[in-house]
């Protein structure tokens, strides 16, 4: 396991936010709408970087999938929103590298 902060671990990258409270309805859904396009928009680019850090790997001679990798983020999901983490982080997995057996 890397130390906190070294290039491999996942624990420090960690952003702390707060909802703000709102007054209507409209003005909630309208900012979940807004969280919704930038999570689309990030997992477009986490999906595109991990492709290219899995061809890398290819390139090397070195296998696509990192288990060990996978289980820091997943726990690091785990971490931060429980149960329902985890199956996100699988998800998010899953749609970025394809099925694990490939
Ligand atoms: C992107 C990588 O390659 C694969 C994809 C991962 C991911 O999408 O987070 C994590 C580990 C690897 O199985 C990596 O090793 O960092």
């Amino acid at each position: 396991m890397p130390a906190p902060g070294a290039p491999g671990d996942v624990a420090h990258a960690r952003v702390v936010s707060t909802a703000p409270t709102i007054s209507s309805i409209a003005e909630g859904r309208g900012l979940i709408d807004d969280i919704d396009a930038q999570l689309r928009a990030l997992l477009t680019n986490r999906r595109d970087l991990s492709s290219q850090i899995q061809s890398l790997r290819q390139v090397e001679g070195g296998p696509r999938i990192e288990h060990a990798r996978e289980n820091r983020i997943i726990a690091s999901w785990a971490d931060e929103l429980g149960p329902r983490g985890v199956e996100i982080a699988l998800a998010v997995l899953t749609l970025c590298r394809g099925a694990a057996s490939q």
